[in-house]
This record gives structure tokens, sequence and C-alpha cells, in this order.
């Protein structure tokens, strides 16, 4: 990413790395790690949305986890508003922690099944805020309202709501600390299609009211084009192709990008290349571009180097080496 991209940036992610050790290596052999994340980086302007796709297990939600820290990288540095989070110990990341926030694709699972929906979120109010006693409840009720429910429904439990609704109350949890940075990992694809609508509307409206910053991770190329101010894609852990969403959507520079958006749903185009074979184990990616495997533009070139990633136009960006190549 260019340093003026870093300088406007709330929150910027330099050569993040993800090894999870595979468990059960047996002794004598050499340790074996899942590689989920491969030296990506990447900024997050203030009330931008970046929008995170790629194929399942292509390392999206790692991306995510870690930007937040819940997961400790093995290389590489996130920095929010210019703190470093790995400087910060675990009393101070939890403190931090209201500046940025997530919401989970199954609502149910991320919400406390023993608390009320006005305990739920009365707790980060408390805890963040230090809101209390009345304060605290008048807040929790401006939250539930903000995202189109009611004081009634504050003193029931999560097990009462539809799935729409609970993400709507997993949305107000997440409002609750006032975070400048939201992570969305699948939000809507658990519900029901008739509500998906209206919970991506909802978002994207308080999103653009707050001012929030959002990394919006989804397999769904309808609703990321929508959502989207700019989009990474994601292969095997590295990032492929950078582009604001237009773009990327209207001249896709990568074979991976092009194969995702003419396997998609609506797609009206003429080429329609198809991504055959299976995604390679991430314990042992091929080796130079990871999506050479499975490229149809793959020369021998692709086996020895791995691509760096390129601007080939303001904000756009692959990593590919063939430029000579129509997609
Ligand atoms: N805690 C973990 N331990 C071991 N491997 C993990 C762990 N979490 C993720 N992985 C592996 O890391 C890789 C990336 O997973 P990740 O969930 O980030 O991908 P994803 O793109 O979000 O996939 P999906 O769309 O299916 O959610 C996968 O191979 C996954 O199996």
């Amino acid at each position: 990413m260019s340093t003026t991209e870093e300088t406007k940036a709330l929150v910027t992610v330099r050569g993040l790395t993800k090894h999870f050790p595979v468990r059960g290596a047996s002794f004598g052999k050499p340790a074996q790690a899942v590689r989920a994340v491969e030296d990506v980086s990447l900024t997050v302007a203030p009330g931008e949305v970046l929008g995170v796709v790629g194929e399942s297990g292509s390392g999206k939600s790692t991306v995510g986890r870690l930007m937040l820290r819940l997961v400790e990288p093995t290389a590489g540095e996130v920095i929010f508003d210019g703190q470093n989070l790995g400087a910060l110990g675990p009393t101070a990341l939890r403190k931090f922690r209201r500046h940025m926030q997530m919401i989970f694709q199954d609502p149910f699972a991320s919400l406390n099944s023993r608390m009320t929906v006005g305990d739920a979120l009365m707790e980060p109010l408390k805890l963040h805020l230090g809101l209390k006693g009345r304060d605290a409840e008048d807040q929790a009720v401006a939250l539930l309202e903000k995202v189109g429910l009611s004081t009634d429904h504050a003193k029931r439990y999560p097990r009462a709501f539809s799935g729409g609704q609970r993400q709507r109350i997993a949305i107000a949890r997440a409002l609750a600390s006032s975070p400048r940075f939201i992570v969305a990992d699948e939000p809507v694809s658990a519900l029901d299609v008739s509500v998906q609508a209206d919970v991506l509307n909802l978002m994207q409206n308080l999103q653009q009211e707050l001012g929030l910053a959002l990394l919006f991770i989804s397999h769904d190329l309808s609703v990321v084009e929508v959502i989207t101010d700019r989009v990474m894609v994601l292969y095997l852990g590295r990032v492929m192709e950078v582009a604001r969403t237009e773009d990327l959507y209207d001249n896709p520079a990568h074979p991976y990008t092009a194969a995702l958006l003419q396997a998609a749903p609506g797609y009206t185009g003429e080429s329609r290349q198809i991504l055959g074979g299976e995604i390679p184990s991430p314990i042992a990616p091929p080796s130079g571009c990871v999506f050479r495997t499975r490229c149809p533009f793959a020369i021998a070139e692709c086996a020895q180097t791995i691509p760096i990633l390129r601007e080939l136009s303001a904000g756009h960006y692959k990593a590919c080496i063939r430029d000579d190549i129509t997609l």
C-alpha cells in the first residue's frame, strides 16, 4: 500500500501473517502449519468500507480476527489510529477494544443466551463508557431503537427473537462502545434471504450515519458490490487484487478475481472462466504464485517467484506477473 494511503488510514496492516500449528504432528517430522494468512498489508480509511472476498478457507475471517487482535499474529503488525496493537498488554488491549468491534455470522452464538437483551447491551456501556443505572438503561434503549427494535425488547432473552432481530441486537451491542472500526464477518449469510436486505440496509445506514470504518467479509459478490468502497481479494491467505469496488467489478485485473466474478450468479458477460479443481492445502501451498495451479494463464515463471502486489492504476493493485492477458 502507498504511504499516502497509510497517512490517511484509520487502520494500517503490514505484513500480517498467521500460521496455525497442526496438531498431532508426529515426532521426528518437521512441524506443520496451516498457512491461513500470508503477508497481508492493507489500509482502511476512516468511514471507509473495505470488502474482503475469496473462496471458503482463503483466510478472510482470520484477517478480520487478526485486525482486532482476537488472534495473535505469527508476524506483521496492526496499527489503529497510530497505536500499534502489538505493543498493548492484555489490560490495555481490553480497554482499547471499545474502538474496534466485531459482528459475527451467527448472532445466536455471539449473544449470551442467559442474559436479557437489555443486560447484554448495558454490559459494554458500563465496561467501556462507565455508564451506570438509569444512564446505562436509557442508552441501551436508544441503541435498540437505533437498530429498529423497542424498549419492550430489552427484557427478553435472545431465544425470543428471530435471526434477523438477533443480528440487529448483535449490531446494537457492537455499537454500544461507540467504536470507530467494525469487522463484520458474513453478517447476513446465516439469515433468511427475506431479511438479509433489511439487515444490510440497516448496517449501511448506521455505517454512514456514524462514519464507521468497516471491514466487510463476505463470499456474496453482489452484496459486496453494493456495500463496499474498495475490495480486497484473497486466495490461500494471500492478497490477489485490491481496487475501488467499481473498478474491480468492471475491470478485474487478476485471473482469480475474473474467475470469481464470472462464477457468481447474475454474471452476464461473454467469457466464462471456470475455476477448476480444488484449492490446494494451506499446509503445503504451491510455490511462487499460490493461484498458479488453477490459473489458465500460468507459465513456468509463475512457479518461481511470489508475485508482489503492484499498483496498475491509482489504487488498483494486483499480484500477478502477467500483463499480457485478456480476462
Ligand atoms: N483456529 C484455527 N486452527 C487451525 N486452522 C485454522 C484455524 N482458524 C482457521 N484455520 C484455517 O485457516 C484457513 C483460513 O480460514 P478462514 O476461516 O480464515 O477462511 P475464510 O476465508 O474465512 O473461510 P470461510 O469463508 O469458510 O469462513 C483455513 O484453512 C482454516 O481451516
